[in-house]
């Protein structure tokens, strides 16, 4: 139910504030925003009755939540946010029981799952599991043995599905992320991957490590699917993806930029490690048998990830670079040497 991905368009445009937010950050406060109207009532019911301890509860548990929309509607951080909620609102409800009695435990039930919709279903689970425990406690001096094994069987099966649908619906959204950013005939991953890694590379604040980008493209490509056909053709992608998965390192990520081109962000490589993996490249695929009868061979560009610079400038860096590279003759390397400065 902790589901990942942002969301600045479409259905919920108009609770974005004109910036884009995650899912996590909207599902956060509209959990915020309808518990108010829920509690809000029976606060200022306890109010006029007099019942001043539960009252206080219920206006805390208000204020808390009113705080949480305002902190995450300016700051977009939530997962801090999202901690605090579940453990202020189980101590809430645990409190409410407390003063009240076993008749407000049908507060526990909607305050349980809705831990599933903002945390990752662990540690839902293990908030929840130490608040049945309290509830127990509480509860023991109050509550036949029948009755109590009620309650808790009932909350144990409640947490139960709701942590089986939160862990399958986890698992249906990290593979339906990786098909939408994997390149079917290769394998590797698609534009949008490579997308995504270099906004991410620039947006973060301290990188571990320094990285470089290669752009590759096949050398007269359309002689080959000209001559033997598109199937053939095809079978050289996935080789020459094959031969760079075993030439590059593990942290190394490989994309397919376009038709016969491919990009690598190459993690902990500077300017001349990364000359050297792709010199290492272009001569791997020159002495490889990429097509049976017809020698193949590769251009490569190559730009360092500069962080003063944005994404856009390392792919134009690189993409200058190949182009030289196809100019000087093809199946060469060229390296963007102002790329670092
Ligand atoms: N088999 C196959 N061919 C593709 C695919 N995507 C693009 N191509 C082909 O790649 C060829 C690219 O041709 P060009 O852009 O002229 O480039 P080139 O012949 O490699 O020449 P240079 O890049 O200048 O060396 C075209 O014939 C495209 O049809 C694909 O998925 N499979």
């Amino acid at each position: 139910m902790n589901m990942s991905g942002k969301s600045g368009a479409g259905r919920w445009h108009w609770l974005s504030g004109g910036r884009q937010r995650r899912q996590e950050e909207i599902i956060l406060m509209l959990l915020c925003a309808l518990s108010i109207p829920s509690i809000l009532p029976f606060g200022v019911y306890r109010l006029l009755q007099g019942s001043w301890a539960s009252a206080v509860v219920d206006m805390l548990l208000v204020a808390g939540m009113t705080a949480v929309i305002v902190h995450v509607w300016r700051t977009g951080r939530y997962q801090v946010a999202s901690l605090l909620v579940t453990i202020f609102y189980s101590v809430g409800m645990l409190v409410t029981v407390y003063l009240r009695g076993v008749s407000l435990v049908y507060w526990v039930y909607p305050t349980m799952i809705a831990a599933y919709f903002v945390l990752r279903p662990a540690v839902a689970v293990a908030i929840n599991s130490v608040g049945l425990l309290v509830l127990v406690g509480i509860l023991t001096m109050q509550l036949e043995v029948v009755n109590l094994m009620t309650i808790v069987v009932t909350i144990g099966l409640v947490n139960l599905f709701a942590y089986i649908f939160a862990y399958r619906t986890g698992l249906q959204n990290k593979e339906l992320h990786t098909a939408v950013e994997l390149d079917f005939l290769t394998g590797v991953g698609n534009r949008r991957a490579l997308d995504r890694k270099l906004s991410e590379y620039a947006q973060e604040r301290r990188p571990q490590l320094e990285s470089s980008l290669l752009l590759l493209d096949l050398d007269h490509f359309k002689q080959v699917n000209d001559q033997y056909g598109h199937a053939a053709g095809d079978k050289v992608l996935v080789r020459l993806a094959e031969l760079m998965r075993r030439h590059t390192r593990s942290s190394d990520r490989i994309f397919r930029y376009g038709g016969e081109e491919f990009a690598i962000m190459a993690s902990g490589a500077g300017l001349n490690a990364a000359a050297v993996l792709a010199e290492g490249l272009r001569s791997a695929v020159a002495s490889a048998t990429l097509l049976e009868g017809h020698p193949i061979t590769i251009s490569i560009g190559v730009a360092y990830m500069n962080k003063a610079r944005t994404p856009d400038d390392w792919l134009a860096a690189a993409d200058k670079m190949l182009y030289a590279a196809k100019q000087g003759g093809r199946n060469a390397v060229r390296v963007a040497e102002d790329s670092i400065a």
